[in-house]
């Protein structure tokens, strides 16, 4: 039987003792022989590692588990690699979603400035792991991204290291599915999608069970609840914090003036930016929450294991968990399975430009995912999406050619911004806060008078 070694860069993530659930409940599909954690800081490292560890002995003692900091260590002859790589940490996020708050421009870690804040500190370090990856691990060995935000990231990937045997996922699609199938009384294995878009934004266009179409069922039922079952309590607790409550439920005005198709929930903040900030607390954000739920109760639980060896069932699997194995046992067995990822266009979406990495369905193989074709998009989602497309795809070259006016171009084109002035004054702030991380942006001209 082939054995894998697989390692995880963000090994001090919250995320990593779910995913080490999520792998323990399949050794049978993708059998292990070492997990090797990496992580640049060594201590978070290590905090979450006893967790990680505490899970992987509930069901084995045959695994070889390492902890490092040291590239080399983690990678040599690895057949996986899991990417999930906060650059910056929660401090850093805290300030992309204040700093355009301040400004009055949504404030999120993945979209709106944000996510182009957090792009530009998260590219290179991914160019770095790539490249430490292809000279350590084995020739065959893929690097499966949850590192965000995932659409810039997947976009530097494909200009800078064009062949990287690299695929970028995301489980908001699969989380949304989760609540389609909650609200439909089925399983989320059930349900046949079809899906376009960029990653954090795209528009789920059918959704059948058995061959029958389902959408209209929950038309109707978003046109009431948004994307919840009608009994909250009955939420994935990951989900149960206020702010995803709101997400789910803003699906409801977003389908009641765009009812075709079912949108990802991070249109929110391209769709009603306006309403999103209002209801913003501009002095406790999603960070803050984050801060003070998960990543609080992981080291509570970690404190608690260490002082009692009692280990709270903390570690919720969660789509998170179960969608990133399902795409490593399809892609270690061969078996193509079709699950919803990031892959270049190359005429998947013919009216959208051939290297865009759009987020599609795509049969998932030992080669990377084969995309199934969708066809043309209609112009509102294609406007929408092009939109998008050319603010991150000019902020990948801000960062490469080092240019201070393609950042501001890429700030300016956002959907979440509303005007080049106000572009601007985020954008000066975020380069303040992200001195130790961002490539150095060089003014080409002179700045003109009229901007303060
Ligand atoms: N794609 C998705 O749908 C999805 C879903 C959930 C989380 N995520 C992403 O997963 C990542 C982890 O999220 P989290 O909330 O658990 O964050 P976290 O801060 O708890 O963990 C991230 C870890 O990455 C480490 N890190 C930072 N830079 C690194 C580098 N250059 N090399 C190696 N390690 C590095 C940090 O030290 C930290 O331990 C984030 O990027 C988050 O956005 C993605
Ligand atoms: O605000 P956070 O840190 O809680 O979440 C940000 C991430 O949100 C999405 O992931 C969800 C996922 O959809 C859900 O099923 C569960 O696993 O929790 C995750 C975190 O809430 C999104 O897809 C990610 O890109 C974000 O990083
Ligand atoms: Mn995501």
């Amino acid at each position: 039987m082939k054995m894998y070694k697989l390692a995880i860069a963000g090994g001090g993530s919250t995320y990593t003792p779910g995913i080490v659930r999520s792998l323990m409940d399949r050794l049978e599909d993708l059998p292990l022989s070492e997990i090797r954690f990496y992580d640049i800081d060594g201590e978070r490292q290590s905090k979450v590692a006893v967790a990680a560890k505490a899970v992987i002995a509930e069901y084995t003692d045959s695994i070889k588990i390492t902890e490092t900091t040291d590239p080399e260590t983690a990678f040599e002859d690895a057949d996986f690699v899991f990417a999930q790589m906060r650059v910056g940490k929660y401090a850093m996020r805290e300030l992309d979603e204040k700093i355009p708050l301040s400004h009055n421009v949504v404030g999120q870690e993945t979209c709106g400035p944000g996510g182009l804040a957090y792009g530009l500190r998260t590219i290179f370090p991914m160019v770095e792991l790539i490249d430490d990856v292809e000279k350590y691990a084995k020739e065959s060995c893929w690097i499966v991204n949850y590192s965000n935000p995932a659409s810039i990231v997947a976009e530097g990937v494909r200009k800078l290291r064009p062949n990287a045997k690299v695929i970028n996922i995301c489980d908001m699609p699969v989380a949304t599915m989760r609540n389609m199938a909650g609200i439909l009384g089925v399983e989320r294995e059930d349900l046949v999608v079809d899906y376009f878009g960029l990653n954090h934004f795209g528009w789920f266009t059918k959704v059948e069970v058995d061959g029958e179409d389902r959408l209209p069922e929950l038309r109707e039922h978003i046109s009431k609840w948004g994307l919840l079952t009608e009994d909250i309590s009955k939420i994935d607790y990951r989900h149960a914090d206020s702010s995803w409550i709101k997400t789910f439920k803003n699906i409801k005005p977003i389908m009641d003036f765009f009812p075709d198709y079912i949108p990802n929930p991070y249109l929110q903040y391209y769709l009603l930016p306006d309403y999103i900030v209002e209801n913003s607390n501009k002095e406790h954000t999603r960070a803050n929450e984050v801060m003070e739920g998960r990543e609080k109760s992981l080291f509570e639980t970690i404190r608690k294991f260490e002082e009692t060896g009692i280990l709270d069932d903390a570690f919720h699997v969660g789509v998170h968990g179960i969608f990133i194995v399902d795409v490593t046992v399809s892609i270690a067995q061969n078996l193509a399975k079709r699950y919803l990822v990031m892959v270049e266009n190359n005429g998947t979406i013919p009216n959208l430009p051939a290297d865009a990495m759009i987020e599609v369905p795509a049969l998932i193989t030992n080669k990377g995912p084969v995309p199934e074709y969708v066809g043309e998009i209609p112009y509102f989602h294609k406007a929408m999406i092009e939109q998008q497309l050319a603010s991150e795809k000019i902020l990948v070259e801000a960062i490469t050619e080092g240019s201070y006016e393609k950042a501001l171009q890429a700030f300016t084109l956002n959907k979440t911004i509303p005007s080049a002035i106000v572009a601007k004054k985020v954008l000066d702030d975020l380069i303040e806060a992200n001195k130790e991380y961002w490539p150095t942006l060089e003014k080409k001209y002179k700045e003109g008078s009229l901007v303060h």
